[in-house]
């Protein structure tokens, strides 16, 4: 075993560890009904043996009384037995996805440019339910077959040593195909899991777009994919149950023969004098019963296997430590006056490490300073972004806040000092009060709070004139707002936020012209005061910079104020801008 697997190993007891009680409980209640399903062929024998002697039926009553009683102490054994193995299972699996998610959000952003959402999403789902099967009933079923095999075997050693022989070709027999079997599941198993991912990934990344889909006619293309990818698992998942089915009919032949062999000599021996009828009978009972518990403890190596397979990314991504650990309360954190310097920037996104998003950048933004970044698609505006807000880090050279180098700040540090207005503002399910209440996470800003940011963003207006007001939900089985209505949301939240340092990612792109007045005034309360990176293309927001950086392929092409770079004929922003402008005089005016 390497360390990646005694690492895994070690994961996976960690997370039984807290259960172990409940599953020991359920260990023992278990023991109970193994000792009466083993004593159960004795009886028979008893019975069979005495009852011809037997003259009163007075005897009979008595037997069928503790019958009865041993029954009901059967059934109750075996619902505490189920309840406790499969309630271990739940909490196990539940505990399992809540730190697989910690652990998956708690990756930087470059993780999720590498893995997609339908596979991430998939590994909290399908994933954790193959282990949730295995953890509950197939492992009481392992542990159950195992005591009946262990039981069954000593009780037919004293019943026949002679015959009990038998039985030792027949056991090692069935747990050999069964290991086999186990070996060929488990990493096709982690196919299926991974094929099944990919199904998931066509089929939300569809849902997202469905729109478009429509839009373009592209039912038949997305049901063509999607049924490729299924068909792939299908193929794979019955490649898997022929498996499963050749070992069935392999242990169900073993099992026969041996039931066969046993009579055969089992009959002789009755008629030598060496065994009686009763003995005979429930020899061939223990048989079944230990044939049939070899099967239930190899059939769950296969589910075991099967289940290794399945979580082995589970339990990778679980071992990953986490690149943002938890911090200080934001209260407790260092406020920045604003200033912000890159200092000879390299930089490359690691999954394009050969393609330089930023070269040589220099650029020092003063405490309150508007900036605004044009430049055309790919030149690195976003990314100027990504790093202020420690997405990812400088190849080289230095980013520093308040004359700081970023790497001795911690993250939680530099993003308190953060708030970001996006070109497409993300709003969650939940209420529209919760929405903005999400720009502070070490406390739940008031109501009050909430009412005087959105009055400031032009947004208290709209929110009263909805059904429930800051009520309101939203999402997709809520309330569906237009682009400005989002904006300004955002902006509220942004403006709870407080910080000195603000991100405006294209915020005013595709309005109209009366939200985009709107925003703009949420916008301009918003900036007051405030160091403000505008990424942007329309003049409006440009209007508001004191410096206008121009960039190009990763550098500063120019620098300076709207007058002072529109006087260079010669540059890139004259013609950007020239462009820019015919294009926003052709939008509807600003009315009055
Ligand atoms: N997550 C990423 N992984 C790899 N490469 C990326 C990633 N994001 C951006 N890039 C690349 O980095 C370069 C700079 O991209 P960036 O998004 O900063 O440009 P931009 O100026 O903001 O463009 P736009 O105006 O179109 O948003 C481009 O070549 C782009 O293809």
């Amino acid at each position: 075993m390497n360390l990646e697997t005694r690492k895994l190993h070690r994961l996976r007891l960690q997370l039984i560890r807290p259960y172990i009680y409940r599953l020991l409980l359920g260990f023992i209640v278990m023991l109970v009904t193994v000792v009466i399903q083993l004593s159960f062929p004795k009886a028979v024998a008893y019975f069979i043996d005495n009852s011809v002697k037997a003259q009163q039926s007075d005897w009979l009553t008595w037997v069928g009384l503790v019958m009865i009683l041993v029954f009901l102490i059967h059934a109750a054994a075996t619902s505490l037995r189920y309840y406790l193995f499969e309630s271990a299972g739940t909490l196990i699996v539940t505990r399992l996805k809540q730190q697989l998610y910690g652990a998956i959000i708690g990756q930087g952003i470059g993780f999720f440019d590498r893995n997609n959402v339908g596979n991430l999403s998939n590994r909290l789902s399908a994933d954790v339910e193959v282990l949730k099967d295995t953890l509950t009933m197939a492992l009481a079923i392992a542990l159950r077959s195992l005591l009946t095999c262990i039981g069954g075997a000593v009780l037919l050693l004293m019943l026949s040593p002679k015959l009990s022989l038998l039985m030792l070709v027949v056991v090692p027999l069935s747990i050999l195909a069964a290991r086999q079997a186990g070996k060929m599941v488990s990493s096709r198993s982690k196919l299926v899991q991974d094929n099944l991912a990919d199904c998931n990934h066509i089929a939300q990344e569809s849902f997202a777009n469905i729109r478009l889909m429509h839009a373009f006619g592209q039912q038949n293309g997305a049901k063509r994919r999607y049924r490729a990818a299924t068909d792939k698992t299908q193929d794979l998942s019955l490649g898997n149950t022929r498996i499963f089915a050749g070992f069935q009919g392999v242990t169900s032949f073993i099992q026969y023969m041996a039931l066969l062999v046993t009579l055969w000599f089992g009959g002789q021996m009755v008629l030598e004098g060496q065994l009686s009828i009763g003995e005979l009978t429930s020899f061939i009972l223990y048989a079944a019963m230990v044939a049939m518990s070899a099967s239930g403890v190899s059939w769950f190596w296969g589910e075991w296997m099967k289940a290794v397979g399945a979580t082995e990314r589970v339990f990778e991504l679980l071992s990953l430590q986490p690149q943002i650990p938890e911090g200080p309360s934001e209260a407790e954190l260092p406020q920045f006056r604003g200033e912000i310097a890159f200092e000879n920037v390299e930089f490359s996104y690691p999954a394009r490490p050969e393609n330089k998003a930023l070269r040589r950048f220099n650029l020092s933004v003063a405490a309150g300073e508007k900036i605004a970044l044009v430049g055309s698609s790919g030149a690195g505006k976003s990314t100027i972004a990504s790093l202020i807000l420690g997405f990812y880090t400088p190849d080289s050279g230095k980013l520093r806040f308040d004359g700081v180098d970023a790497d001795t700040l911690s993250l939680h540090a530099i993003r308190r000092n953060i708030a970001i207005v996006e070109q497409e503002p993300s709003l969650f399910s939940g209420s529209i009060l919760e929405n903005i209440q999400y720009a502070l996470s070490d406390r739940l800003a008031t109501e009050e709070e909430v009412i005087q940011a959105a009055k400031h963003a032009n947004a208290h207006e709209f929110i009263c004139k909805l059904p429930c007001g800051y009520d309101t939900q939203l999402g997709d089985r809520g309330v569906q707002l237009s682009g400005g209505q989002k904006q300004r949301i955002a902006i509220a939240r942004a403006i709870l936020r407080d910080a000195n340092i603000l991100i405006l990612d294209e915020a005013t792109s595709a309005l109209d012209a009366h939200n985009e007045h709107l925003v703009q005034q949420g916008l301009e309360h918003l900036m007051k005061g405030r160091t403000t990176i505008m990424i942007t293309h329309r003049f409006s927001t440009i209007s508001r910079a004191q410096r206008i950086v121009v960039m190009d392929k990763g550098e500063i092409s120019q620098i300076g104020s709207h007058d002072s770079l529109i006087r260079n004929s010669n540059g890139i922003y004259s013609g950007l801008m020239q462009k820019q402008l015919s294009y926003e005089a052709s939008l509807e005016p600003v009315p009055a």
